[in-house]
């Protein structure tokens, strides 16, 4: 438990004086709900030996009350400062987290930790802010009450102090047996509880797939099945810990019972006087319940330790690295615009790029083309550093881009992705983002060019309409030709464009295309290609296959080749794994 202790103490950041200030409230306060007990052990010790006065006991009772309105003090602190401090240390811990899950490479995120983040920032987190930490105090609290009446029977008799000591010794055996019990179950019950935040996440993404492929039936069994799990593994923890707990209780009980016992034994050999007899009676009863209320709370202690355990966990992922301080210069002075210098890369022990070497002028396009699983992503990806090479090295103007910030990086390209994202938020600021000091004037100038101004202000609230849950409704056309905005807006020199597979309405299709026509002038481009008409426009065409360049050149040499290429477009519209439009 001390280690807990330290253990949130390390946590605490700039906030562990405040931590340190409720314990020592805790301290205070267990002193001070044993202080009517002491002070009616005063009045009836005092009261056998004729010894009270009128004045004595008005002294006690003004030290009663003092003793009450103290104890009501220290208790508001105390709660104030605790739990306060959980707000404001997980306040900081979640934007600390924030700020490294943007530091992660992207493999973290599509490697199935959705759902452990979701579960860290959630209920992880909550659960130690708003009931962990009270729980601190309250154990803090509990510890030094029973150590507070232990010392109170060795003060009565050393016999009834090594009785008492005995049964508080055994109780700590049994709690230790119980804790690691309640440690092992609560590990399962983590478990079962990310994979319901991963099935309920997956069904709540998937409901359009499932909903058209008529899997409600499916798909609701695999989550109720879900569901079904969760409740046996919480009542599989129930059974397990009620044993320990039952244990518990009979011991407290037998050693109360022995304790009374002892002290009635010594009363009447002459050891132990009447007052002290009943200063037994008055504590025997309340020895155990600070014991009992601790470890009654134990297992909130070994959820705490587990939920502090993956808070860490996903805090200890190793960040892509971002020291660099090198800058790319404005001109190339002969050298490519980009550079793939002999890159090999794998997803953890899977080699999926072996050798690959390109390079890019400005101003220029490079189609990747080829089948799928080839490793066009990939490279895409690698140039924007979501990953990094494993051997070899990405230039942009002979700049190795893992000597350079990530945030300057990031000024130079510009990625339009199949699958767009748009925050909830203004079509306004989903666009602004792109170039957060721009003015109206450039954002509506983007808008124009990515050809969608007209049905922006064709809506109710034209650029001030809110994008998705509770908002406007675009179309996947609409919405692509938004994120093309804002990388007009950015107007980054390198733009990488994964060009849409999905079919959309001719309408779209040709409003899209002007808008990527818009976005390209003048800019070195990497597509990855699926359209003949883009791949036969392109400077160069690189056919990626198994993780290789398989051929290089225009599509012109490429189709005087005779090779994969060649075969690629004779057969386009039989090909199921790369298709050409
Ligand atoms: N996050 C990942 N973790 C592990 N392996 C991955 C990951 N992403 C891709 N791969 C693997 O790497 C290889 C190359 O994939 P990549 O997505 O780059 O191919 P691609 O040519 O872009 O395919 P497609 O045209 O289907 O998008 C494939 O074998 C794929 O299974």
């Amino acid at each position: 438990m001390l280690a807990l202790f330290s253990r949130i103490l390390k946590l605490s950041g700039k906030y562990k004086c405040r931590i340190q200030g409720a314990f020592v409230c805790a301290f205070l306060e267990s002193i001070l709900s044993k202080m009517p007990i002491f002070l009616a052990f005063l009045v009836l010790s005092g009261f056998y030996q004729k010894t009270l006065t009128g004045t004595k006991c008005l002294y006690i009772g003004i030290g009663l009350v003092g003793v009450v309105a103290a104890q009501v003090i220290v208790h508001y602190l105390c709660d104030r400062l605790q739990s306060a401090a959980g707000y404001m240390i997980f306040t900081d811990k979640r934007m600390e987290l924030g700020g490294h899950l943007r530091k992660l490479p992207m493999g973290y995120f599509t490697s199935g930790n959705i759902g452990k983040i979701s579960s860290v920032l959630s209920t992880d987190m909550v659960f130690i802010e708003e009931i962990a930490m009270s729980t601190l105090g309250n154990m803090m609290s509990y510890m030094l009450s029973a150590l507070i009446l232990l010392v109170f029977m060795f003060f009565l008799d050393w016999r009834l102090g090594l009785a008492a000591a005995a049964v508080t010794l055994l109780a700590c055996f049994t709690a230790k047996g119980m804790n690691k019990v309640s440690l092992k179950e609560a590990a399962c019950r983590q478990d079962q509880s990310e994979h319901l935040t991963d099935a309920v996440l997956s069904f709540a993404e998937g409901i359009s797939v499932i909903k058209s492929y008529n899997l409600i039936g499916e798909k609701s069994e695999e989550l109720t099945g879900n569901f079904r799990r969760s409740r046996d593994t919480s009542t599989a923890f129930e059974r397990k810990m009620t044993p320990w707990t039952r244990g518990l209780n009979i011991l407290y009980a037998v050693g109360i019972a022995a304790i009374f016992a002892l002290s009635v034994w010594l009363q009447q050999s002459g050891s132990l006087s009447l007052p002290y007899l009943l200063g037994v009676l008055l504590f025997v009863f309340d020895l155990f319940s600070p014991l009992k209320a601790l470890y009654g709370e134990a297992s909130r202690l070994t959820v705490m330790n587990a939920a502090l355990d993956r808070i860490e966990a996903v805090l200890n992922e190793t960040e892509l690295p971002d020291k660099g301080t090198a800058h790319i210069p404005n001109e190339s002075s002969g050298s490519p615009e980009i550079c793939f210098d002999n890159v090999t890369f794998a997803y953890q022990d899977k080699e999926v790029l072996h050798n690959i070497s390109f390079s890019m002028q400005k101003n220029t396009m490079t189609a990747l083309v080829g089948p799928s699983g080839g490793g066009k992503s990939t490279i895409a990806n690698l140039l924007a550093r979501l990953w990094d090479v494993k051997s070899g090295k990405v230039t942009i103007r002979s700049t190795d881009i893992r000597d350079v910030p990530l945030a300057e990086l990031m000024e130079q390209i510009s990625m339009v992705f199949q699958r767009v994202y748009l925050f909830q938020d203004t079509i306004y600021n989903n666009i602004s983002m792109g170039k957060p000091d721009a003015t109206e004037e450039e954002v509506y100038e983007a808008a124009k060019k990515a050809r969608c101004y007209d049905f922006i202000m064709a809506l109710p609230d034209g650029f001030q309409t809110v994008i998705g849950e509770g908002g406007a409704t675009l179309s996947g056309g609409e919405k692509q030709r938004i994120s093309i905005a804002r990388c007009i807006l950015k107007d980054a020199p390198i733009v990488i464009l994964d060009e849409a597979t999905a079919s959309v309405d001719t309408d779209n299709e040709s409003y899209i295309q002007e808008a990527i026509n818009e976005l390209v002038k003048g800019k070195t481009l990497l597509v990855i290609a699926h359209r003949l008409n883009t791949i036969r426009q392109a400077d160069q065409i690189l056919v990626i296959s198994d993780g290789r360049i398989s051929e290089q050149g225009t599509h012109d040499e490429l189709m005087a080749k005779a090779g994969i290429y060649q075969d690629f477009v004779n057969i386009r519209k039989k090909s199921s794994g790369w298709s050409l439009a």
